[in-house]
Parts: C-alpha cells; sequence; structure tokens
C-alpha cells in the first residue's frame, strides 16, 4: 500500500543475537523483521527483558562483547549531500560506528540525563564536541549552532545557559539539553530508550511534545522503547511489541490500540492503568516470560495464554497479515483455528477509548 512509497530509514531483517553467559548460550533475538519509515515514530514495546534495548544496541553497534550476531541484517538509509547511501549497519565494527553513525546519523537519548552529560563540562561544550568530532566545524559556528540547538529545546536565555555545567539546571532542563546535543550533527534517526521514565509527570509530557515538534520541524525519524503505553498512546506512528526476543504483533498506533491480534497484547492493554486515570487495571499477565537458555518449543507465550491452543506447544506460529500494515504471530489468526475475540472488559475499554476519541 502506501508503504511501498514511503522512503525507509530502517529495516531490520531476520536479526538473530545470542548471548554467551556462564550458564550457557541465551538467544535473546529470535529472528527480527522491522521497518522504519522517513519522517515516523516507531514504539518499540514490551515487559522487560523481552529485548527491546539488545536491539538498539544492535542498531547502534555498542552490544557488549558477550553478544553475537547469528545472523541478519540492518540497512540503514542516510544523505550525504544530495546522496542517498544505503548500508547494512551490522558490516560495520564498533569503532567505524563510533565515527561514522553514531552521534552523527543516529543518536540515542537515555533514560536519565545525568548519565549521559559530563559533570565537568559546561552544557555549551557538550553540544559543540560532537560537530567538531564529527564534521570539523569551526568553534564559531558550532558555538551558533549551539545556541539556535537550545532553543530548539525550548531553553530561555541560551547564551547564558551555555556557559552552565549540567548540575546548575533541573531534570526537565537537563534532558532537553541531552536532546540538544542528540541533534547537533542533525542526525537522521533519534533513539529514546525511555526518556521521560526518571522525570515527574507534567516534564513527562513537555519533553514528548518537545520531541514530536523538533520532529516536525526536522523531519527525522524516532525510534521509541518503553514499556508504558500511555507514551506510545501520545507519540508512536508504528508500534512493534516484543515478546521474548520476537516481535509478536505490529501495526498502526490505532491497529495496535484499536484492533489488537495477539493475546500479549491483549495482557498489555489489559494492564495498563484505564485511561481516565484512574488506576484500575483489568487484567495482569499470569506467570513470566520464557527462560532463553533454553530452546523454545511452540509458541513462546504459550505458556501464559489462556487463550493457546494444542499447536502453540508444538509449532511457532508465522507472522500472519491482518493489514498491510498490520501482523501478529498467533495461531488464532490461522483460519482453520477456533473464533477467540479479545476479553469483552477490553473490547468494553477500546469501544470506550473509540467514542471519546471521535
Ligand atoms: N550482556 C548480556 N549478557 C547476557 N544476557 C544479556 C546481556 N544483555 C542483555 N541480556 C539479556 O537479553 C534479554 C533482553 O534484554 P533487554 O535489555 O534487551 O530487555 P529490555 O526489553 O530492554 O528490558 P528493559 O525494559 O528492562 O530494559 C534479557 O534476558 C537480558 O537478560
Amino acid at each position: 500500500m502506501e508503504n511501498n512509497k514511503k522512503e525507509k530509514v530502517l529495516s531490520i531483517k531476520d536479526l538473530s543475537i545470542t548471548f554467551k553467559t556462564s550458564a550457557g548460550e541465551v538467544n535473546v533475538i529470535r529472528g527480527m523483521n522491522l521497518s522504519l519509515y522517513k519522517g515516523e515514530t516507531l514504539a518499540i514495546v514490551g515487559e522487560s527483558g523481552s529485548g527491546k534495548s539488545v536491539t538498539v544496541k544492535a542498531i547502534m553497534g555498542i552490544l557488549s562483547n558477550n553478544g553475537r550476531i547469528d545472523s541478519g541484517s540492518i540497512e540503514f538509509t542516510y544523505h550525504r549531500g544530495k546522496d542517498e547511501i544505503k548500508e547494512d549497519l551490522l558490516k560495520f565494527s564498533k569503532k567505524e560506528m563510533r565515527k561514522r553513525i553514531n552521534g552523527k546519523r543516529i543518536s540515542m537519548v537515555f533514560q536519565d540525563p545525568m548519565t549521559s552529560l559530563n559533570p565537568t563540562m559546561t552544557i555549551g561544550a557538550q553540544i559543540m564536541e560532537g560537530m567538531i568530532y564529527h564534521y570539523n566545524t569551526s568553534k564559531k559556528e558550532a558555538y551558533q549552532k549551539a545556541v539556535s540547538l537550545l532553543e530548539l529545546v525550548g531553553i530561555t536565555n541560551p547564551e547564558k545557559r551555555m556557559k552552565n555545567y549540567p548540575h546548575q539546571l533541573s531534570g526537565g532542563m537537563r534532558q532537553r539539553v541531552v536532546i540538544a546535543i542528540a541533534l547537533a550533527c542533525d542526525p537522521e534517526l533519534l533513539i529514546c530508550d525511555e526518556p521521560t521514565t526518571a522525570l515527574d509527570v507534567t516534564i513527562q509530557s513537555k519533553i514528548l511534545e518537545l520531541i514530536k515538534d523538533v520532529q516536525e520541524k526536522t523531519g527525522i525519524s524516532v525510534i521509541y522503547i518503553t514499556h508504558d503505553l500511555g507514551v506510545v498512546a501520545k507519540v508512536a506512528d508504528y508500534v512493534a511489541v516484543m515478546y521474548a526476543g520476537k516481535i509478536i504483533e505490529k501495526g498502526t498506533v490505532d491497529e495496535i490500540f484499536y484492533e489488537p491480534k495477539h493475546p500479549y497484547t491483549w495482557g498489555l492493554l489489559s494492564a495498563m492503568p484505564d485511561l481516565n486515570c484512574n488506576d484500575d487495571k483489568l487484567y495482569t499477565i499470569p506467570g513470566s516470560p520464557p527462560n532463553l537458555l533454553h530452546r523454545i518449543e511452540g509458541d513462546s507465550f504459550a505458556p501464559r495464554n489462556i487463550y493457546a491452543l494444542n499447536i502453540d506447544f508444538r509449532k511457532e506460529p508465522p507472522m500472519f497479515r491482518i493489514t498491510d500494515t498490520h501482523y501478529a504471530s498467533t495461531w488464532l489468526l490461522h483460519e482453520n483455528a477456533p473464533k477467540v475475540e479479545m476479553p469483552a472488559e477490553l473490547r468494553q475499554r477500546i469501544d470506550y477509548m473509540l467514542k471519546e476519541a471521535r
């Protein structure tokens, strides 16, 4: 459909990653396929340990040394002047990634701004650093650009702020500075790893709005990794739901929130506090994720799935196509499967959300 015409920024194909641990080999990413288009926002969601951070680390070339890429490719498309360049990021060494991609073509914003900032350097110098390192920008030009970046991220009195050290700023301001640093080299992809978790609620929405605003002004593509579905609803165009190292459902934000098909996604949505901010949750998924040290027979979610069919314990489901943008990996979508609907309480909640949205 329309996706074919859009420009792909990132295309992950058949990615599989294993870590060597003292207990044995753990296959933490198990055949992942995912695309991101220019100017769009993709949210990767899933419980702790599902593989969100490892995926992002593979994109950035910062996997820990006990990690091994078993298969796959991560094709990244970016521009140098008028030229369009496509490269498989997995072909680069860590050193090449630092020199050519990280902080230059792809930038990251982490959860806690204090861990990304250097306490001994002024924020001005920290924003200028990347431009000087990657592009040999003159100090004067880098200074001017740093001031305009501080303006872009909503910091008033930017010239004065350039001379501040991180400890002189509030948490929300620090995260704005981290975003300014991330944008300094005009990257084409920004990856935000739980960017607002460490901030209080009102500042959280301001930072999310800021990232949206920057995206509208610059056309940058954004990946969020988060387990907060409230954040996803606010920012994402597309959502990929991860479970035990696999994407088990992906679709537009409306498809995932209003027409979810995978019982795990039903569980995630039911475990979300009510959108009216009552702390009501409908249901919490029982049990815990599988231990990936052992080979998984069938569907990794089957033991926790009250809708599991016999085949779920024997054979892994493929990704079934629901629409051109919506896919889910559950045998319930097979044409011969019994008709199973999402839990009635969830249907009611979704119908209510739909009514509110109109
Ligand atoms: N260096 C490592 N060595 C061994 N196992 C690792 C390593 N890094 C990550 N893992 C394992 O890989 C799996 C995926 O971890 P990952 O950090 O990507 O999860 P996540 O979805 O980002 O979780 P969270 O939301 O808690 O950050 C987990 O089982 C984790 O224990």
